[in-house]
């Protein structure tokens, strides 16, 4: 993705002579609005929304506008480089694409178009343990293009074994333990919908074709889908476990694990002392605990901890170029992008994906180059102002 802002700032002005009537948005904004237009209330405020008064969510954003960068001048920035090498993979830039469940709510095609969408850009995917499509599906719309396996560590230890075995047959290359989720947090819009995805069959796909879940069941999903959801709201999480229980994952897989949810330096601690591969700092967009920091704001002192042992990757308020900049800034590997993706899917499938992930590229790629900076490894905290910031945190 060498200089890759220009050549899609030319592709974009160079339609201008002859405008193309399926122009899609731009701004994050708009890209929102139209989800707005195209999606009932249930599953648009099922995406959109948030824990509680949504305070996190605000927080999320906000730790972002109270960062601000302060620009290089004259250090030759014309040719620039935006990959990464993260778990030995190198890729072709920091972002990847956050795991999202119950895609088929948003669009037909669901999973399987926005995994094709990273797979044409060469952006890494992350399936989802809530995919409407099991995960085989996925693997094969993707072909051999990097994807990583998210897990909702279910309360049924023969299910995740299995499904830490299925993504390792299937091509995944690493595990994501996503640990903020154990149960569905206190969703103000959801209830006052009355909008639950999973009791009408959404987001099952891995389940209710999983040997160890349908081995518990009397009669298979198709034969008695509501027996099935029922075991299913059983088993999806489990709020019994501890850090000794790691070892569980460890001992069923050979991939790489990381773990999504740390946003306490003491966690990333414990992080480290259970040998795990990698962390993702992130409140999950605001949806689980109503009220916390924002993401952005959890990373230095998490990258304090885990001092470049291991990679740190964020999400949780990720919309434009210059916000992947400052979490790089922080100490980020990488990071992930969640509902642009989802607003994308709802307004045009895999090409609405598609070009959401493009345009934040581009502008990374832009935004990086006019901070001074020609490769996105050289970002640390200088390119940020360290007035009225927590100086102590940045290291
Ligand atoms: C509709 C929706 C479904 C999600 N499903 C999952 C999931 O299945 N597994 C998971 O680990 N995170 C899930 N997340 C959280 C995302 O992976 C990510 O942490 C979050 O969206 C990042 O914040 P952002 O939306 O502000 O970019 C979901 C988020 C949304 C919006
Ligand atoms: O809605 C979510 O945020 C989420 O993580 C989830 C949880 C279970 C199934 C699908 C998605």
């Amino acid at each position: 993705m060498k200089n890759i802002g220009n050549k899609v700032q030319y592709q974009i002005y160079s339609t201008m002579t002859n405008p193309d009537p399926n122009r899609l948005p731009i701004s994050y904004e708009e890209w929102e609005k139209q989800a707005r237009e195209v999606l009932e209330d249930g599953p648009f405020y099922y995406v959109a929304g948030g824990a509680g008064g949504e305070r996190t969510m605000r927080a999320n954003v906000a730790a972002f506008e109270q960062r601000k960068l302060i620009p290089r001048m004259l250090r030759n920035v014309e040719e620039r480089d935006l990959s990464v090498e993260l778990l030995g993979y190198t890729f072709p830039s920091p972002i990847l694409q956050a795991p999202i469940g119950v895609q088929s709510i948003i669009h037909p095609e669901g999973e399987l178009a926005s995994a094709k969408a990273s797979a044409e850009m060469g952006i890494p995917y992350i399936a989802s343990s809530a995919s409407s499509v099991p995960m085989e599906k996925i693997a094969e719309a993707m072909e051999d293009a990097a994807r990583w396996f998210q897990l909702y560590w279910s309360k049924d230890p023969d299910v995740t074994a299995s499904f830490l075995r299925r993504a390792e047959a299937s091509g995944y290359s690493a595990i994501v333990v996503t640990l903020d989720t154990p149960m569905m947090a206190w969703r103000e819009d959801d209830l006052k919908n009355v909008y639950l995805p999973f009791l009408i069959g959404e987001g099952v796909g891995n389940y209710f074709t999983d040997p160890a879940f349908n081995a518990k069941l009397e009669k298979s999903p198709k034969e008695d889908p509501t027996a099935a959801i029922m075991y299913w709201t059983q088993i999806f999480g489990n709020p019994g476990l501890t850090w000794d229980d790691i070892s569980f994952i460890q001992e069923h897989t050979n991939l790489p694990v990381l773990l999504k949810g740390i946003m306490h330096p003491d966690d990333a601690k414990l992080a480290l002392e259970y040998g795990v591969n990698g962390i993702i700092v992130s409140n999950h967009g605001g949806r689980q605990v109503d009220g916390t920091q924002g993401a952005l704001d959890a990373l230095p002192k998490v990258c304090n901890v885990i001092q470049d042992r291991i990679p740190v990757l964020m999400d949780s308020g990720i919309r434009r170029g210059s916000d992947v900049i400052k979490a790089l800034a922080l100490g980020a590997k990488g990071v992930l992008v969640g509902r642009p993706c989802m607003y994308g899917l709802a307004v045009a499938g895999q090409r609405g994906v598609m070009e959401v992930l493009r345009n934040i590229v581009a502008d990374l790629d832009i935004t990086l180059g006019l901070s001074g900076y020609r490769t996105v490894r050289d970002i640390d905290h200088s390119v940020l102002d360290q007035t009225n910031v927590e100086v102590e945190q940045i290291k």
